[in-house]
């Protein structure tokens, strides 16, 4: 809650005007029951009528003040918990931009996402009842207490020997909800993995017919979050009766024994009704309490969640040395663990600058990590890796990024138009460059004859690629950046064999050093070095027609596919 507290710091402002106007609307709370003591005193008992219109206006008077004193604390409360709803949700987008593959392993996708809105809005909810009312009822009873002890000491000491045992039972009420609401939390975040699964599987659930098992698996996600948001309701819908029945009581022990002094003389009717007052106004703000508990037990549970993703330490915050890469990348006995597996085991290769390096080997040998090693979106568990000689680590991560282009086995599009698209690999980039980038992908002459050429708009709302040429938009984002290294991963798998080809032709022409993985050794062939990856190792390297003599693997490969396109 600290981490979340230093948030308001900027709208402390706004904070405290809030505060003073709650601060006038106690103090007209704690005045109502002495003026209605002096209108049945001074007024009604002694019959003077005036009395009773002077203390009567009196009373209207300030009803009025912390009438417009609340509805303009509403006002700031508002812009103090929008402002602070605004600064984490642009803290938190920022971190996850910066999270690298094990962030997304120790908190997932859908989770971050109820984090940056959810979890925001219950931390929104708090602070706004905070400095609406969170504040008033302990400073209400606090001084309610005191105002009661200047009218009678006797009835006070009951009053107040009540209030530590309110107090225990919502203190058992916070842990507890605390604990209850964070386990809500946790069930939206399932509740959104499915539904995030669902949307993006959707074709695949309707080409296997399985709609009925994800439905049930929906439903058993949807139940079991209003299982838990019931029980933790339940616990607080249960709070505010066992409150009442306490409130009741003690209200009648007041009575008693103050009719008992009454009878003896010992304090005046009035008196009596405004020490009821108190004791009522306490016992019902005990009674707000329980709605308290609810908003600061949800918003605890939030403040952890959201502080667990912002002290998350990230690669992004290392420093290092900019440096303007040649592209020289040399591996010196790299080791990778993901998840306790050892995925890449000791390896070495050196590519020099403007060489391209092919990469196969069967699936799940290590090809991906391998790759994602260079501009470390992973960071290897033992060896050295230098670029252009100087280790990755005394590297600056954002600079070297900015000279890496990576196009990734899955490729992503995002929406607005095929322009925005290959333009967001370069800010600024001119048509020029853009369509420079096309013409290189082999993906210009398709964009032109679109209706609206490079303004036509892509996604749902727009025209949908095939996988092709997905592939070759995502290669002309990738070299729109003229990058120093340029990594494709298994990007050309969609491309027919002619396209490929004359793609293949412009990557070798570039001044950069390409990383190319690919399933056929057409591919790679003419790469001036070759990786053969097998269980996480490199267990040959050379040019295409020294593996063939050396690397009866490679041959067999070799072999295989020659003979899949005779056939
Ligand atoms: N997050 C992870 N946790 C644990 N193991 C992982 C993780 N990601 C990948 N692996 C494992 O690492 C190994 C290498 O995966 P990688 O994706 O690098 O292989 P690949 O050669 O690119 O496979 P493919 O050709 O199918 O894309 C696999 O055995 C995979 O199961």
């Amino acid at each position: 809650m600290r981490a979340i507290f230093s948030y308001t710091f900027p709208y402390k402002k706004s904070a405290s005007i809030a505060l003073f106007l709650m601060f006038i609307e106690l103090l007209v709370e704690l005045a109502q029951p002495i003026l209605m003591a002096k209108i049945i005193d001074d007024g009604i008992i002694a019959e003077d009528f005036n009395a009773v219109l002077l203390w009567g206006g009196v009373l209207l008077g300030l009803s009025l003040l912390a009438f417009t004193a609340g509805v303009t604390n509403s006002f700031f409360a508002a812009d103090l918990s929008q402002g602070v709803g605004y600064d984490l949700r642009k803290d938190l987008f920022s971190k996850v931009q910066k999270f690298s593959a094990r962030h997304f392993q120790n908190i997932t996708t859908p989770s971050l996402v109820t984090r940056i809105t959810n979890d925001v809005i219950q931390i929104q909810n708090l602070l706004f009842m905070f400095v609406r009312i969170g504040l008033r009822a302990p400073l209400f009873i606090i001084f309610a207490l005191i105002m009661a002890f200047t009218i009678d000491v006797k009835l006070a000491l009951f009053l107040l020997g009540s209030v530590p045992v309110f107090l225990l039972f919502l203190f058992f009420l916070l842990t507890k909800g605390i604990k209850w609401f964070k386990k809500v939390q946790h069930k939206l975040d399932g509740l959104n993995t499915i539904i995030r699964e669902n949307i993006a599987g959707i074709r695949l659930i309707k080409g296997f017919n399985r709609k009925e098992h994800e439905e049930e698996r929906f439903h058993q996600a949807n139940e079991s979050l209003v299982l838990h948001n019931k029980k933790a309701l339940w616990l607080m819908e249960v709070a505010m009766p066992v409150v009442m029945f306490g409130m009741n009581i003690v209200i009648l022990v007041l009575l008693f024994v103050g009719s008992q002094i009454l009878s003896n003389a010992g304090v005046e009717a009035g008196e009596l009704v405004a020490i009821i007052n108190y004791a009522t106004r306490i016992l019902f703000t005990f009674s707000v309490f329980t709605f308290l508990i609810m908003v600061i037990s949800r918003g605890q549970a939030s403040a952890e969640r959201i502080a667990d993703v912002l002290h998350q330490t990230t690669d992004e915050d290392t420093s290092g040395k900019a440096k303007e890469l040649d592209g020289a990348v040399r591996f010196h006995n790299v080791s990778l663990q993901r998840g306790g597996h050892n995925v890449l085991k000791n390896l070495n290769f050196h590519a020099l600058p403007g060489t391209t390096v092919g990469i196969i080997g069967e699936t799940g040998s290590g090809k991906t990590s391998l790759l994602h090693l260079i501009p470390r979106l992973y960071e290897k568990n033992a060896g050295q890796l230098f670029l252009d000689g100087v280790e990755i680590e005394n590297l600056h991560v954002k600079n070297i990024r900015k000279q890496i282009s990576l196009v990734p086995q899955e490729v992503h599009l995002f929406s607005g138009t095929v322009r925005e698209n290959i333009s967001w690999g370069k800010k600024g980039a001119t048509r020029e460059e853009i369509e420079g980038a096309a013409k290189q992908a082999q993906i210009h002459d398709f964009i032109t004859d679109l209706p609206n050429g490079y303004e036509t708009q892509i996604g749902q709302k727009g025209v949908v690629f095939s996988g092709g040429q997905k592939q070759r938009l995502s290669i002309a984002r990738a070299l729109v950046r003229e990058p120093r290294i340029l990594i494709l991963d298994d990007s050309t798998s969609a491309l027919d064999a002619h396209t490929e080809k004359r793609l293949l032709r412009t990557l070798d022409e570039q001044p950069c050093t390409v990383f190319l993985v690919a399933q056929k050794i057409s591919s790679i062939q003419n790469a001036d070095l070759i990786l053969i990856l097998h269980q996480g190792e490199i267990i040959a390297q050379g040019t295409h027609d020294e593996l063939l003599q050396q690397s009866e693997y490679y041959a067999e490969i070799h072999q295989s596919q020659q003979e899949g396109v005779t056939s």
